[in-house]
């Protein structure tokens, strides 16, 4: 199954700066572990924002929910979850 995922980011501004960067460290080594993976399929920087657009290819609603609730920056994150289905007219065949 195929979800758009938007995280907009609102890290605290007391939280201690080294605090702020490891969770940045490890959430990047996550992001790229599961790009890697091909579960995370597109990860896109909202220019200007501390946000991104990103489509996930999971198994089902719940596979999605863990691994968003298991990033490190998940507390500090507004998420909205868009379940895609395939487009009709899309060209892609991999499309699903
Ligand atoms: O930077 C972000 O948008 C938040 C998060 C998503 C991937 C990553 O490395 O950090």
């Amino acid at each position: 199954m195929i979800f758009q995922v938007e995280m907009d980011v609102r890290i605290p501004h007391d939280l201690p700066a080294e605090t702020a960067n490891a969770l940045k460290a490890a959430e990047r080594e996550r992001a790229q572990e599961l790009q890697r993976a091909g579960i995370w399929r597109h990860l896109w920087r909202h220019a200007g924002r501390y946000a991104n657009t990103s489509v996930f290819d999971v198994e089902s609603p719940q596979a999605l929910h863990d691994i968003l609730s298991g990033l490190p920056l998940f507390p500090f994150m507004d998420v909205k979850v868009t379940a895609l289905c395939r487009h009709p007219s899309s060209v892609r065949d991999d499309d699903r």
